[in-house]
């Protein structure tokens, strides 16, 4: 048994025994959370991720129902998160790293941590839970869902599981109940998530997850992670340093990259060290996050009040924090700020740099994965061409790939994943 999962089992023991339903968002009243997915921001909350269609085609509706906690959650800290206090960004995200490597190298390939006969679930099939998880993803993440259609069947509806598990934790902090949601809510979304590691799922999207657990060894850790960058976005208004700023990225979505690398797998014929394609998922991680900050730094400012830069670089390029906050802008001219632009040249280079350092390990996963990892790299990588392309205005554009682009893009991405360049490099 793995530390994690004993640190699982201690923390369902914490929870309580009773199940019965209520809402996460901690108000008395039962209450839906219509739908988890591709819903434009409450505009309480910075707008990094709300790119996706508003649509009602595929409803998600589900209760987040939780066990009743049987302590005080104001106060309480989860073990890893008062270890990882101490920690830096890039310290947090390497020891999940090699978390996760050890648990993926704990059991043979393709098998799971949970003993499937564990698994509680007599809420309807796993089938029509993985179904619907495939409607979401198909629904809010086009390119994902299609991607996945190369993979086997197994690994696309676990891709899909862990799709759906991510976007109901964003959206609980950038949906339409955001405003509601509290630290306490979200221990209770964690407390959540440990069940599902004791194999007990609260509803049919989380058994989807609980399943896909059997099957592949998902370490715990980066799911804690993501929870945990999901509290920094309920405090935190201004980064200071890179290095915080990093560790922001790996929280919301470079554990992307650690939750499914051992589902995608590493192309049996690669014999370089492992943790050099599991530094290139959280390097796509961290650079499409980067990318997302830079699209939307006007939208953030305007409606949240939120600068994802660093503060210190904002000041080494000549600015003060109030002449971003202003919008570093004329729009008389309809031209940005010189030491905008350059600070900008200098943001995209290292999105970029993150860019180029996935790219030189997507060759090395196994051949079934490569394409939504190609399309997800190369589609987000543009919209950095396209924000040049703005001559660096993100206060009053926002970049975007045009259709007929991405278009293009996905046939491209195919050739990439079918000719690798980079093996065992
Ligand atoms: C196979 C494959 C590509 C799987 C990834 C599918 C998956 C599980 C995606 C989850 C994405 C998600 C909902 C994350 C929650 C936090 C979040 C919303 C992060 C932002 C994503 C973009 O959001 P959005 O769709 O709203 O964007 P728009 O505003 O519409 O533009 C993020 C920017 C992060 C997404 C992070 C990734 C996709 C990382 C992917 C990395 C890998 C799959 C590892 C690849 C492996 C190697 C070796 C390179």
């Amino acid at each position: 048994m793995t530390l994690s999962m004993l640190d699982a089992r201690r923390m369902a023991q914490r929870s309580a025994s009773s199940s019965s339903s209520f809402p996460i968002s901690g108000s008395t009243a039962p209450s839906r959370m219509s739908r988890i997915c591709g819903i434009r921001s409450s505009g309480r909350r910075a707008t990094r991720r709300t790119g996706g269609r508003c649509s009602t085609a595929v409803q998600v509706n589900c209760t987040i129902a939780m066990p009743q906690p049987n302590h005080s959650s104001k106060t309480m800290q989860f073990p890893q998160q008062q270890q990882q206090q101490q920690l830096s960004g890039k310290q947090v995200e390497e020891q999940a790293m090699l978390r996760c490597i050890q648990t993926d190298q704990s059991v043979p390939p393709s098998t799971g941590l949970l003993d499937p006969r564990t698994l509680r679930w007599q809420g309807g099939s796993l089938e029509g839970a993985y179904e619907r998880c495939g409607a979401v993803c198909s629904e809010y993440a086009k390119t994902f869902y299609l991607g996945t259609q190369l993979m086997t069947p197994v690994q696309a509806r676990c891709i899909w599981a862990i799709y759906v598990w991510c976007r109901r934790t964003d959206e609980l902090v950038d949906g339409p109940n955001a405003s509601k949601i509290t630290p306490q809510a979200l221990d209770r979304w964690e407390e959540r998530l440990e069940a599902m590691f004791q194999g007990k799922p609260y509803d049919e999207l989380d058994a989807a997850l609980t399943d896909t657990l059997s099957k592949y060894p998902l370490e715990i850790q980066p799911f804690r992670d993501m929870i945990e960058g999901m509290r920094m976005d309920l405090f935190k208004s201004r980064y200071y340093t890179f290095d915080e700023l990093y560790e922001y990225c790996y929280r919301v979505a470079g554990t992307v990259g650690l939750m499914t690398m051992p589902v995608m797998g590493v192309d049996p014929s690669y014999k370089g060290p492992v943790d050099k394609v599991y530094r290139a998922a959280l390097a796509l991680g961290t650079a499409n996050q980067l990318t997302n900050i830079l699209r939307d730094v006007g939208e953030d400012i305007r409606e949240r009040d939120r600068i994802y830069l660093p503060l210190d670089e904002i000041k080494q390029f000549g600015m003060t924090e109030e002449e971003v906050k202003a919008c570093i802008h004329r729009p008389t001219q309809g031209k940005v700020d010189e030491r905008w632009r350059s600070f900008m040249k200098f943001q995209i280079k290292r999105a970029r740099d993150y860019f180029q350092e996935a790219e030189d390990g997507v060759d090395c996963l196994d051949v079934k994965a490569r394409w939504p990892v190609w399309s997800a790299l190369i589609l987000y990588r543009q919209i950095l061409d396209s924000i040049e392309k703005n001559d660096y205005d993100n206060f009053s554009m926002r970049a975007y790939v045009p259709k007929a682009k991405k278009f293009t893009s996905l046939p491209m991405a195919l050739f990439r994943a079918m000719v690798p360049q980079n093996q065992n490099k």
